[in-house]
């Protein structure tokens, strides 16, 4: 529990570097979320425009405005022009933002939707490559980035992008002397900006990072929490989160200062060409090249880019940000996910009747890097029955359910499930017809009844109180206040191991399997439990095919056939008697790891 969990590769695949796209495929990215909303932002900015357009208008009134005064004509008419232009123009303007920021919201859940779809169905190796903290980072924090970028500035670019050629137009057309003497420093100020526009990306990504790990540790750290305790690793732990958050800080911190570079420019553009304007216009009044009015004309005018140039700056950095939100978002999206494939259609005629499982020459590995953990496993498994795995730990048990899953594929071989290639089996198929019960049995959070349900979510009420009193869990039920309603915690933390695995055994059970698939736990029940759970299985193993990773004699003197594994191979497969005889690596483990002395044992 004290070490630090992979820096900032955290989530990204160990060996995938993080990834870096090209400005067109983060364009391209982007656009792929905001295009079904682009409809409600091309509503929300025309509203924008609209407001844009009457704010556009107000100099204007002003100057006639300005003018009249001058002959000493009546104002009230304009007066109430430029009221309206300016309460119409507001209202518009807080309509339009409304719309965007709903539609930012729904950007933000379709993304998350689709992330979590995805996510919960990446392939198990990509999943063991990474760190699930980091990735929900990417499903909770991530997608929020996209909030600003595919719609407020879009809207941002696209109306600040007009007002501010058509000012300019007005500009050119009060002065073009004037408006040089403007864009000159507007582009040499906007330049810089432009320089400084990458570093917020750069301090996003890693601020984000940052986020991930602090995810990623603390789902490490509650994955884990009796064990976090027991080591007294509480300080050590949260340390590592407060150095993740303290990196986070700082490069958000890093962020904002370049982003308020990046705002404070618009501030001296303006000012800059405003104090240039005036002392030029001032000469040009004086020489009589223009009027007074035009000087005020365009003095308003200038006042007023400060918007358009604002938005047009808003819009880059808030595009800075989403492009390193969109690259983590992508980077999780380009995870390997499975094919699950159609679910059998309600009318469909399911098989029935026990499966039966062949494995023909199979070698596997769990990744090229690593060692061959099976090296040509053969052996063949007619249902029903209960055909029982054993041998020395990490010769491969649990992987051969792992393959039959199709968890993983094999490297080579074939693996067969009613003599037909797991891999042609649609997923959804595959997995129905199995239950799967595995060595830590895990308890999911929330009630018992969750808990059975989880793999038959259409049991009926007599469904499960049939396996209840078939795991044995009745009188657990029956003593609990809430019964079946009962919350179990955090990975089932207020079950006991063994009343854990009952409810494993108890879910696998509601799935009405033709293959059960049993990682034996190796302590876990109590012998009167363990009896109980020995007579379920070999009542089960009557009708259905019942593969077991043995770790207790009790269980392997009951099953009807039983395939030794050594170092990723078959060694033997016989009966208890046949194997005590004939295997010499069988007899050993029998006389010790099998408890040779357990009641039952022949
Ligand atoms: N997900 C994984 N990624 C990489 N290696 C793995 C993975 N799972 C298991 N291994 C390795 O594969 C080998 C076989 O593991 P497996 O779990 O199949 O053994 P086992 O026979 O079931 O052992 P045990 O009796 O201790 O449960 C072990 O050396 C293990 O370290």
């Amino acid at each position: 529990m004290t070490g630090k969990p992979a820096r900032s590769s955290a989530g990204t695949p160990d060996d995938k570097p993080p990834v870096k796209l090209p400005a067109r495929q983060t364009w391209r990215a982007l656009y792929t979320h905001f295009r079904p909303h682009r409809w409600t932002v091309a509503l929300g900015a025309s509203f924008a425009l609209v407001g844009t357009v009457s704010g556009l208008a107000q100099p204007l009134a002003a100057k006639t405005l300005v003018d009249r005064l001058g002959e000493d004509e009546s104002i009230t008419a304009i007066l109430l022009l430029l009221t309206a232009l300016v309460v119409v123009g507001t209202a518009i303007e807080a309509v339009g933002a409304y719309i965007l920021e709903r539609t930012a919201e729904s950007v933000v859940l379709a993304a998350r939707r689709s992330l979590i779809g995805r996510l919960l169905r990446l392939r198990l190796p990509e999943v063991e490559r990474t760190q699930p903290g980091d990735l929900m980072s990417r499903v909770t924090s991530d997608t929020t980035l996209l909030r600003a970028v595919t719609t407020q500035s879009i809207v941002s670019a696209a109306t600040g992008g007009l007002a501010f050629v058509a000012t300019v137009v007005m500009m050119g057309v009060m002065d073009a002397v004037l408006l040089g003497v403007t864009l000159g420093v507007i582009v040499l100020i906007g330049g810089c900006v432009a320089l400084v526009m990458p570093k917020i990306a750069q301090a996003t990504r890693r601020s984000q990072e940052a986020v991930g790990e602090i995810s990623t540790v603390l789902e490490r750290a509650f994955g884990a929490f009796r064990t976090l305790k027991a080591s007294g690793a509480e300080e050590r732990e949260t340390e590592i989160v407060a150095k993740a958050a303290r990196e986070a800080w700082r490069h958000g911190i890093r962020s904002a200062k370049w982003q308020s570079v990046a705002w404070s420019s618009v501030g001296l553009a303006v000012q800059v060409s405003f104090l240039a304007v005036l002392g030029i216009g001032g000469a040009r009044v004086a020489s009589g090249a223009i009027s007074v009015s035009t000087l005020v004309a365009f003095l308003l005018f200038l006042f007023y880019l400060i918007d358009p140039v604002s938005r047009l700056v808003e819009a880059a950095s808030q595009y800075q940000v989403g492009s390193a939100a969109i690259a983590r978002i992508v980077e999780a999206e380009r995870l390997e996910t499975e094919e699950l494939g159609k679910a059998p259609a309600a009318s469909a005629v399911a098989p029935t009747g026990p499966a039966s499982v062949v494995f023909e020459d199979v070698t596997f590995r769990y990744r090229d890097e690593l060692p061959y953990v099976h090296h040509g496993v053969s052996f063949a498994v007619p249902g029903p029955g209960m055909t029982a795995f054993v041998g020395p730990s990490g010769a491969g048990k649990t992987t051969v359910f792992g393959l039959i899953e199709r968890f993983y594929e094999p490297t080579g071989g074939r693996v067969l499930l009613d003599g037909r290639d797991v891999r042609d089996w649609p997923l959804t198929q595959l997995r129905a017809a199995i239950g799967y019960v595995e060595q830590d049995a895990p308890v999911l959070a929330g009630t018992l009844r969750e808990n059975l349900v989880f793999a038959a979510p259409d049991a009926t009420e007599e469904q499960i109180q049939d396996v209840l009193v078939r795991a044995r869990l009745d009188t657990l039920v029956r003593r609990l206040p809430d019964g079946l309603e009962t919350l179990v915690g955090h990975r089932g933390s207020k079950l006991s191991g063994g009343e854990r695995q009952r409810v494993a055994i108890a879910r696998a059970l509601l799935r009405r399997p033709r293959l059960l698939l049993l990682d034996e736990a190796t302590s876990q029940l109590d012998a009167v439990n363990e009896m109980a759970l020995r007579d379920v299985v070999t009542e089960v193993s009557r009708e259905v095919t019942v593969l077991v990773v043995a770790h207790r004699l009790s269980t392997v003197t009951l099953a009807d056939r039983i395939v030794v594994m050594d170092a990723g191979k078959v060694r033997a497969v016989g009966t208890h008697a046949e194997l005590v005889a004939g295997d010499p690596l069988y007899g050993e483990l029998a006389a010790t790891q099998f408890l040779a002395s357990a009641p039952g044992a022949p």
